[in-house]
Order: structure tokens, then sequence, then C-alpha cells
């Protein structure tokens, strides 16, 4: 079996790209983390009718709900959906353990610090090591269990918080399996090919709980820098504080409107490779904002690390080649833009 600590063990981290900003003590952005303004204000978090959000908001319980998936994977890579059975008291819970968490000292927090080569824990997001600034951001990621770190943090009631992650993941698990079948229908997957995209055996999938305090300078301050995720699926609750965005080819950097209840579904790499590039790995990034601390959770759904990923079989000129999960995070935990690296 391998683990994401194996493939990405190789590539050890250095404290600066581990350790967060010490957000207790911190009332400026310091050198290390001011960005030169991006090409649109990333202080402007506007709020916009539905109508103004790009991408669909998909009710579940429609009929009409595998078309318009298919439809929001080939266009944008990116949709909400909403009805989708993950009981709303979950949700209020998974946020307020997130806020529990992220609001202890920052002492205590970084007595779970994830280690150098290791993937569980508190610290900043793995993607820190491809920028030269740090981000307006502290995360807390979860593999497996986590009770030995919950320990840490609450000796006498660690228990609630990780009751509400098992829980939380194995709605997460249900949700991401209901999804995947609806989008490899719409490619004609076949049944072989479907039951590797849902099978987790080896690999238990990675919870992030993301924390953007409010930022005193946002024009100069990033939340999370413009990426691609690395899986097949990622499934995030952002509450109802705006602050993800997405890149549009010819349309610039559009923000995800935030909708009560529901997840955005954005597609990873993995699935790129897999549709041999008909659906897009959307670009995306996270903005701060000046006055509210936003929280999001991401859970991310991949195959098992040994197998191999390639263009699905009914491609007949795969634009991609061959290659084991775990070669390709590989790749990925070294180079930003590892899609291009394996195109035929
Ligand atoms: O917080 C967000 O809105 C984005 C989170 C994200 O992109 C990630 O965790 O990979
Ligand atoms: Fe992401």
């Amino acid at each position: 079996m391998t683990t994401l600590l194996e493939v990405s063990g190789n590539d050890p981290m250095t404290d600066h790209h581990i350790i967060p900003l010490d957000f207790d003590s911190i009332d400026g952005v310091p050198e290390s983390h001011s960005w030169p303004p991006f090409d649109e204000p990333l202080n402007k978090i506007q709020t916009c009718d539905l109508q103004d959000s790009l991408i669909p908001v998909i009710d579940l319980t429609n009929s009409k709900a595998m078309n318009l998936i298919g439809q929001a994977c080939k266009q944008w890579g990116m949709f909400q959906v909403i009805n989708h059975g993950v009981p709303s008291n979950l949700v209020k819970k998974i946020e307020s353990e997130s806020r529990r968490l992220f609001a202890l000292p920052t002492h205590e927090k970084r007595r779970v610090l994830r280690s150098s080569n290791g993937v569980s824990g508190y610290g900043s997001a793995r993607i820190s090591h491809y920028f030269d600034k740090g981000m307006w951001h502290e995360g807390f990621t979860i593999m497996g269990s986590c009770v030995d770190d919950a320990k840490v943090l609450w000796p006498h009631d660690f228990q609630r918080f990780c009751d509400t992650m098992d829980a939380y993941q194995n709605q997460m698990k249900q949700l991401t399996h209901k999804l995947l079948l609806m989008i490899l229908e719409t490619i004609d997957a076949t049944q072989e090919e479907i039951d590797w995209a849902i099978s987790t055996h080896d690999s238990r999938s990675p919870l992030q709980l993301n924390s953007y305090p409010p930022c005193p300078n946002p024009s100069h301050a990033v939340g999370l820098a413009p990426h691609t995720d690395s899986l097949l699926l990622t499934l995030l609750h952002q509450g109802d504080i705006n602050g993800l965005e997405f890149f549009v080819d010819g349309l610039g950097w559009r923000h995800v409107q935030a909708v009560e209840g529901a997840f955005v579904v954005n597609l990873g790499d993995l699935l790129h490779i897999f549709s041999n590039a008909k659906f897009p790995s959307v670009s995306h990034r996270a903005v701060v904002n000046q006055s509210k601390h936003r929280i999001s959770v991401a859970y991310f759904h991949g195959p098992p690390f040994e197998s191999r990923v390639a263009p699905s079989a009914k491609f007949q000129k795969p634009r991609f080649k061959s290659l084991l999960v775990k070669e390709y995070l590989s790749l990925k935990s070294k180079h930003c833009d590892a899609l291009s690296l394996i195109q035929t």
C-alpha cells in the first residue's frame, strides 16, 4: 500500500513552507507574504445574484441532473450541488469544529504541526513551495484517523472533533461516488473504469480544513495561490463567505458565489487525464477579506495510488501518457504544471 506520505515524502518541505503566520500577533501583511497586485484586485469580493455566478448550481434531485453535470464538467470543470443528501447539521458541525480548531492559540496549533515529509496536521498549504511568497492561510489536513492530533489539542475533549470528521468523510465518500457515477456515465466509461475511479480501498481520501483569517491588506495578500487539484474530484464546503475564484480563458478570474448548503465540485488533474482533456482541471484560488474569518473544507478523492491513470480506452488518440497515480502525484509535487509534462 502506498500512502500520500510516501508519494510526497521524497520532497520534504522546509519550515517556512510548513509554518503558517502567527495570526495571533500579526497586525500587517509582512514582506514575506506581500504579493504584487494580481490582474484584478483580490479584495473585490462582490456579492451578486446567483444568475451572475457562471458555474451552475445543480439540484441533484432534478431528473436532468446528469445532463447538467456533464455540460458543466465540459464547460467549466466546476459546478455546485444542492439537495445532495448530506445532513445540514453535519455541515454546520464541520464548520464549527473547524472554527474551534483554528481559534486555538498559535502555540497550541503548532503542537500538531505537520512534519517536513508528512501529510497530516497543522500547517501551510502544500502548494506553498511552488511560490516565493507565503499565503494568508493556515490549514489542517486529516488523512485517516485524527485521534492522535486531536488528543494533543483537546486531551479531555477530542472525541467530538474526531466523530465529526469521520461522519463528514463518510458522507463525502458517498456523495463523491454518486457524482462520479454520473460524471463517468456522461463519457461512457466502462464498468472497469468506473470501479477504478470510485475505489479507495488502499488509500484514505485527504480532508483539508482551510482557514483564512481577516486580513488588514487583502489586495496584497493571497489566501490560496492559483492551482489545480491533483486527484479526480474535490468537494468543497465554503460556508457563506465568498472567497473562491476560478480562472476562465478570456474572462479572467471569476468568483464562485457562496450558496448556503451547497458543495462546490471541482474536477482535478486525474479526471482531466482520464477524460482526455475533455474536462478541464480548473485553475482556482482563494482570496481574503478584511473583516471576516473564512473557513473552507475540501475533500479530495482519488483512485488507489498504485493503480494506473490514462485517458479512457474509448479515446482513439490519447493526449496523455499512461502512468501510475503515485508517479503522477510525485511529478506534481515538484512541478505545478505536471500535466504538460505527460502530454503525448
Ligand atoms: O478555500 C477555498 O475556497 C479553496 C480551497 C482549495 O482550493 C483547496 O483546498 O485545494
Ligand atoms: Fe484547490
